[in-house]
């Protein structure tokens, strides 16, 4: 095992510390990408054109070129998050093509867009991460210090207590989200930190202070391997780069050292460029971005990669690339890959933390803040409540009455109590549609897997669910005289309200939006409704519609209900018939019926689980 690799370090000049690892070198080899252009099926984009190089450790690479020339689609490619499309090429961490588990784990990616837990403070949102990746085996102080430390790099000890809030409640400002942003990727000390558009929505102060700090994360100890996207650098942040990759419509027009070295090539191997003039006011950045734009819109971006392809820099650049041995960087030179790293390469696990625990720091920070808030608590309690206290004041005292007459006013009430927590469902649909982008990217850090993040919703909503079940069924039991176990009563709505719940999360796994999930829920929790077995009976059912009703969780909740109510009552209905044989309900046990909606909750969380998995919305 190389020692460089284990080695704890406490050079106080180090910035985030201890870091135990180094940065890896990243190579990439003719690396093309394709995608179905969204707007017209029929066109294949190029978004990525034979593009060759390499991010070394302890240097700062940045991405440039203009607006839609594949900086962030270059970035996505070498982190694995593309969820879309076709790549070709190379790519290599250490030498060897890095698995989606190793990415997750050993890469850090602040993407351009926040993604943050709106209700988090901007502290509990670092220390949420921190707990869901670093390793259990670090205790809570180290993490709290990490925080700690974090909060002070990047200037946001001033708001480390405000909440994040989202565009309908204003919470810390987009800088500050930004930088919480930056801080996530920080948090876990990753071998390699792609970062796009850091300083975007910053100050050029605030921008050149973040720099400052992701520079320090290259240098002494941690040589970490970072590579950032940036439009228009101040031209401090702009000194910080030791390397540039120049792209033009997806091409690479330059790939070299930043700087003086990037003007030189631009002035000397580019016809019509006109000089840099070197004086105060003139920022090298700038001037970069101008050409490139430029270029871009008049068509050149071929010339420009043509250009490059015959350089006399592209040569070097390539016998770097290959004469260089990859792996951990070591001493100012590539070493040979280390133990230590070949075992990171071939990680299995996907998440550092193991699942329960995962569990338990999702419900701590995201579903314990949820009880507290009326907003999520109202729509899950309040509706329900008032519509309970209807039942009872409607169905007062007449429970027991088995007079003809009154047994399809029972019936009718059970059939209420067996579908609506069916169409409570479209409560929980929300919760997953919205926070679609955040789960993207909290998966694609490695914080949790689907099965962890499903299950601490599930427990979440099913928490709320019985407490507000066991409520609503002593509200509208007892008072209203209702025969047969309460339990079951009380089993039977909660059982329908927890399928609710994952038909709920199935459906909005497998919606590309919320209109879409909006819309179809509620049509098919309607089209249930008339085959229960209540408004019209099984048996008068046409034959070819029949399996439908065996396909109907309500049926047996209502099936259950119907049972418990009349079994052994010799409840006559209207016409002689016994009510519980007129439904063809007289030979069912009412367990049995509960068992089968049971086994429904099981099989539509499974096909959550599969649908969230396997189901992919955005074409990144
Ligand atoms: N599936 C797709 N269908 C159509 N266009 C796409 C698709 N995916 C990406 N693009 C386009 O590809 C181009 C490259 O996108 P990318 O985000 O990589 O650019 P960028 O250089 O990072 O731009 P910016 O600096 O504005 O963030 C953009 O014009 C984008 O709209």
């Amino acid at each position: 095992m190389d020692p460089e690799e284990t080695k704890s370090f406490s050079n106080p000049s180090s910035p985030l510390k201890p870091y135990k690892r180094k940065g890896m070198k990243v190579t990439f080899k003719d690396l093309s990408y394709d995608v179905q252009n969204t707007a017209n099926k029929k066109e294949t984009l190029h978004l990525l054109q034979s593009v060759t190089g390499f991010i070394a450790p302890g240097e700062m690479t940045a991405l440039m070129g203009p607006s839609g020339s594949g900086k962030t689609t270059l970035l996505d490619v070498l982190a694995g998050r593309k969820t879309a499309g076709s790549t070709t090429g190379n790519i290599a961490f250490a030498g060897q093509a890095p698995t989606i588990t190793f990415l997750r784990r050993y890469t850090g990616y602040a993407e351009q867009f926040d993604t943050l837990v709106d209700n988090l403070t901007v502290r509990e949102m670092l220390m949420y991460t921190a707990e869901l990746k670093l390793p259990t085996s670090q205790s809570m102080d180290e993490k709290r210090e990490r925080v700690t430390h974090i909060i002070e790099l990047l200037a946001l000890l001033p708001c480390q207590n405000r909440r994040i809030g989202n565009a309908m409640q204003r919470g810390i400002s987009g800088g500050q989200a930004k930088r919480t942003n930056i801080g996530i990727a920080l948090v876990t000390s990753p071998r390699i930190l792609f970062l796009d558009e850091p300083t975007s929505g910053l100050d050029s102060f605030t921008s050149n202070e973040v720099m400052d700090v992701i520079k320090t994360l290259t240098k002494t100890q941690d040589s970490m391997t970072i590579c950032a996207t940036i439009h228009s650098p101040t031209a401090h942040a702009f000194a910080l780069f030791g390397k540039m990759i120049i792209l033009l419509q997806g091409r690479m027009v330059y790939f070299g050292d930043a700087g003086d070295r990037t003007i030189d090539y631009f002035e000397k191997e580019l016809a019509d460029v006109p000089q840099f003039e070197k004086n105060a006011g003139n920022n090298a950045a700038e001037w970069i971005v101008n050409i490139t734009t430029k270029a871009d819109r008049d068509g050149k971006s071929k010339a420009f990669a043509d250009t490059y392809a015959a350089s006399v820099l592209k040569s070097k650049n390539d016998e770097e690339q290959d004469g260089l041995a990859i792996g951990a960087f070591k001493g100012g030179k590539c070493a040979r890959a280390s133990m230590a790293t070949l075992k990171e390469l071939s990680v299995t696990e996907g998440t550092v933390t193991p699942a329960w625990w995962a569990i338990k720091t999702l419900l701590k920070y995201r579903m314990g803040r949820d009880f507290c808030d009326a907003k999520f608590i109202g729509p899950r309690v309040f509706d329900k409540f008032t519509v309970c206290i209807l039942m009872m004041t409607l169905y007062w005292g007449i429970g027991n009455d088995y007079k003809p007459t009154n047994l399809i006013n029972i019936s009718a009430l059970l059939y209420m109590w067996a579908i609506l927590p069916g169409f409570a469902a479209l409560t929980y649909v929300p919760s997953l549609v919205l926070e679609r982008p955040l789960f993207i990217r909290e998966r694609s850090d490695g914080l949790y897997k689907v099965i962890t993040y499903l299950t601490a919703k599930l427990l979440e909503e099913l928490t709320v669910a019985l407490i507000g079940s066991l409520i609503f069924s002593c509200v509208v039991f007892f008072p209203s005289k209702f025969q047969g176990q309460w339990l079951l009563f009380w089993l039977a709505y909660w059982c329908t309200m927890s399928i609710g719940i994952v038909l709920g999360y199935f459906i909005a796994a497998m919606s590309p939006n919320l209109d879409v999930a909006n819309a179809s829920l509620p049509a098919y929790v309607g089209s249930l409704l008339f085959f229960v077995g209540c408004l019209l009976r099984v048996k008068d059912m046409p034959g070819y519609w029949r399996w439908y009703s065996y396909l109907n969780f309500l049926r047996y909740g209502w099936g259950a209900l119907m049972v418990n109510q009349f079994e052994g009552k010799n409840a006559i209905f209207l016409g002689g018939e016994e009510i519980l044989h007129y439904y063809s309900l007289d030979n069912f046990n009412k367990w049995a019926f509960l068992a089968c909606e049971f086994a429904f909750f099981v099989g539509l969380f499974l096909a959550s689980w599969a649908a969230l998995t396997f189901r992919r919305h955005s074409s990144r």
